[in-house]
C-alpha cells in the first residue's frame, strides 16, 4: 500500500463522512471522537445494551475498546458486534490492558467466540497475552521489546486463528493478514507520553475500514496516519518548547491538517 492510496481513502472519508460507532473507554472516549472528526468522519459513542444494535445498524464501522469495563458493556459489545457481522459492517477490536485482569481476558475471549473481528489492534504485550504468552506490561502500557520477526510470527499465527488482520503497535508496527505482513517504521516516541494514542489509532483504523473492503489497507492506513501525525505534532511541539499537553492538541491538529481535502 502506498501513500497515494492512503490519500485516496482519506478523500473518500471526507466525501462520505461515514458514521463510526465506538464503544470506547471513559479515559480516551473524547479523544477518539475528536480524532474521528479530525479525519472527516462522524463518531457516535453508544454503549448501553438497550440501544447498541440500533445504533450500529446506522454506522459504517464498529470499534470495540475494552479499556474500562463498565456495567454491561461486554454484553453491549457482543450485541453490537453480532449485529455488525449480520450487516457486513467491519468490527475493530482494541484489547486495551487485557493482561491486567481475568475479567478482561474472559471478555476478549467471549467477544472473539461470538463476533468476527476484522482487525485486532493492540500493543506488543496485549497481542502476546491474546496469543497465550506471558508479557511484560504496566497497566495499559507494554513494556515488551520483542524482535520484529517474533511479533511477525505471532501476528501471522493469530491472524490465521482468528481470521482477522492483526496489528501490533510499538516502535515498529507489524500488521499481518492471512497472507501478508506490513511493517511501519514511522511515528515518534512522544506518542507514548500521552494516554490514548493507541485508542486514537484504533479509532482511525475503524474510520478507514468504513471506506474500503481491503481490511489490511484499512489497518495500515489508520496506524500510518496516526504515526505521521505524531511526527508532525512532535516537530510543532518542540518548536515552542511545549510538553505533552500541547503535543496532544498538536496531534489532533496534525490529523485535521494533513488530511484536509485539497
Ligand atoms: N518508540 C516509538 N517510536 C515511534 N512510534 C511509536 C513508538 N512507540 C509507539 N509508537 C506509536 O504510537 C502509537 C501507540 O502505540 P503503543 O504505545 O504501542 O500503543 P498503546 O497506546 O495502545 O499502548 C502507535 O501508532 C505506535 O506506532
Ligand atoms: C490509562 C487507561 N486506563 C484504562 S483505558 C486507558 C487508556 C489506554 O489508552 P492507550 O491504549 O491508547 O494508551
Ligand atoms: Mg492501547
Amino acid at each position: 500500500m502506498d501513500i497515494d492510496t492512503i490519500g485516496e481513502l482519506s478523500n473518500k472519508i471526507k466525501q462520505e463522512k461515514p458514521l463510526v460507532h465506538l464503544i470506547s473507554n471513559s479515559v480516551t472516549s473524547n479523544d477518539c471522537a475528536n480524532i474521528v472528526l479530525a479525519m472527516g468522519a462522524s463518531p457516535i459513542m453508544a454503549m448501553d445494551s438497550r440501544e447498541v444494535e440500533e445504533v450500529v445498524s446506522k454506522a459504517k464501522a464498529l470499534v470495540l475498546n475494552i479499556g474500562t469495563i463498565e456495567k454491561d458493556v461486554a454484553r453491549s459489545m457482543i450485541l453490537a458486534g453480532k449485529k455488525a457481522n449480520s450487516l457486513n459492517i467491519p468490527v475493530v477490536l482494541d484489547p486495551v490492558g487485557v493482561g491486567i485482569s481475568k475479567l478482561r481476558q474472559n471478555i476478549v475471549r467471549e467477544i472473539l467466540e461470538n463476533v468476527h473481528i476484522a482487525i485486532i489492534k493492540g500493543n506488543q504485550a496485549e497481542i502476546k497475552i491474546l496469543y497465550g504468552l506471558r508479557a511484560n506490561f504496566k497497566g495499559v502500557d507494554s513494556e515488551d521489546n520483542d524482535s520484529i520477526e517474533f511479533m511477525a510470527e505471532i501476528s501471522q499465527d493469530l491472524s490465521k486463528k482468528t481470521n482477522s488482520v492483526v496489528a501490533v503497535t510499538g516502535k515498529v508496527d507489524v500488521i499481518s493478514s492471512l497472507d501478508e505482513t506490513i511493517y511501519l517504521y514511522n511515528g515518534h516516541e512522544m506518542l507514548r507520553s500521552i494516554t490514548g494514542t493507541g485508542c486514537m489509532g484504533t479509532a482511525l483504523v475503524g474510520v478507514f475500514s468504513s471506506v474500503t473492503d481491503n481490511v489490511l489497507n484499512a489497518a495500515v492506513a489508520g496506524i500510518y496516519s496516526l504515526n505521521r501525525a505524531g511526527e508532525i505534532a512532535y516537530e510543532k511541539t518542540k518548536s515552542f518548547g511545549g510538553g505533552s499537553g500541547s503535543f496532544k492538541a498538536n496531534l489532533i491538529d496534525a490529523v485535521y491538517k494533513t488530511y484536509e481535502k485539497q
